[in-house]
This record gives C-alpha cells, sequence and structure tokens, in this order.
C-alpha cells in the first residue's frame, strides 16, 4: 500500500498494490493490517457504492456532525472522478482549506477523507461509480452540506477537464446547500489526528 500525503493535512492518498496478469489485475482494495501498520487505526462499519450515469456529476460538500462524524476511505470503481475534501474543523490552522485528488479506475488511487472535513466529488466519464468505507452509519438527522461552487472556498472543480458543453448535474439538497460565509461548523480542532503531520 503507497500512503501519500495531500496538499491538505490529514487527507492521505492510498494506492494498494495491483497484481497484474493475463486475466488483468488483483488488489487488496482495503485491509485493516495495511492501515494498521501506517498508525492508521479506523474502525469502519459501512461501506457505500453510486453510480452516476452522466458526466460533470457532483455530490457533495457532505459531512455528519458529531458525534456521527466519519472517517471516509473513498475509492472509485469504475469510471473517473476527482474527489474533494475541505477542512472545516474551528482553529484548524488549514480551516476552509480544501484539496483535489483524481480517483479512476485506472488508478486505483484512494482518499481518506477524515472525519471534520466536508466531501465531495465530480464524475469525469459516464456511468462513474463511487466506493466507500465510513467509520460510522449512516444518520441523516445529524448531515450538513456546504455549496460545492462556493466562492469563498475557492475549489477548482476543474472543469476544463469536462466537455465545455457539461452542466453540473445536483440533487436538489446539493444545488441548495448552504454558503460557507456565516457556516457554524460542528467541528472543532482540538488536536492533530494521529496521521495529521504538515504536508
Ligand atoms: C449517504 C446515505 C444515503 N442514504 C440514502 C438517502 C437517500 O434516500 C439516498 C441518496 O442519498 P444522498 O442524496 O444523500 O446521496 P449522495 O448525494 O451520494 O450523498 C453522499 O455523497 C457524499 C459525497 C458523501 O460523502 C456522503 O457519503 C453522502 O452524503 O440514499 C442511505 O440510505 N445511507 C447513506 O449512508
Amino acid at each position: 500500500m503507497l500512503i501519500e500525503k495531500t496538499a491538505l493535512p490529514g487527507v492521505l492518498a492510498m494506492t494498494p498494490r495491483r497484481f497484474g496478469d493475463h486475466r488483468g489485475y488483483f488488489s487488496e482494495s482495503w485491509s485493516r493490517a495495511a492501515m494498521s501498520d501506517a498508525g492508521i487505526e479506523i474502525d469502519f462499519v459501512q461501506d457505500n457504492h453510486s453510480l452516476s450515469a452522466t458526466p460533470g456529476t457532483v455530490r457533495g460538500l457532505h459531512f455528519q456532525a458529531p458525534p456521527r462524524a466519519q472517517h471516509k476511505l473513498v475509492r472509485c470503481g469504475r469510471g473517473a472522478l476527482l474527489d474533494v475534501a475541505v477542512d472545516i474543523r474551528r482553529g484548524s490552522p488549514n480551516y476552509g482549506r480544501w484539496t483535489a485528488v483524481e480517483l479512476t479506475e485506472q488508478n486505483g488511487r484512494q482518499l481518506l477523507v477524515p472525519a471534520g472535513f466536508a466531501h465531495g466529488f465530480i464524475t469525469r466519464l459516464p456511468d462513474t461509480e463511487i466506493v466507500y468505507k465510513c467509520s460510522d452509519g449512516y444518520a441523516p438527522e445529524t448531515e450538513g452540506a456546504l455549496l460545492w461552487n462556493d466562492p469563498d472556498l475557492g475549489i477548482d472543480w476543474q472543469l476544463d477537464q469536462l466537455d465545455s458543453r457539461t452542466e453540473a448535474v445536483l440533487s436538489e439538497k446539493d444545488a441548495m446547500a448552504a454558503r460557507f460565509e456565516g457556516f457554524e461548523s460542528p467541528f472543532s480542532y482540538d488536536a492533530p489526528l494521529p496521521w495529521e503531520t504538515p504536508s
């Protein structure tokens, strides 16, 4: 398992080893031991899987508030997407900062999005599937959302990578998500995450 820091402390890129042969490839897409060897002890309890038919589909920026906050380990099962994490921990030295990493079926890269970070993605190919492990179950009463293209966050969704005629496809919930200005985050930065070292 190759583990790399991203531009945003706390968010890690992980790429499991692939064993290719004439049939294709095999990979241990997740291993508690491999994570533990890297000092990352997370008890995942739920797998999520969504398919987005149209390129330019945006899901996010979402989070579940404490006590139901979720660490997520995200990968692309089919197609390609740009995965985004935003540090929304009040008092964090990186509050409001974001990172965007391309996850594709081809590159096998995964993103560890810790609790305290909002998560979202935009798809780049038709029928893109995202699969991700969560460290807590679904608690809709604790869900929060921030507007994906909020100018105060200034996320570069790399829309130039999409066909110029592509319009973002959003759920109604996401289209009306809260602005970052005046956002009262439920997360506070008490201490760095065990694996959070400055990039
Ligand atoms: C998240 C979730 C949803 N649902 C049900 C609720 C709705 O009836 C339906 C679609 O939910 P939603 O529109 O919230 O799905 P996404 O827009 O893909 O939301 C996810 O997208 C971003 C990128 C995330 O990181 C979160 O995991 C999650 O918020 O699935 C469940 O039954 N269990 C769940 O854990």
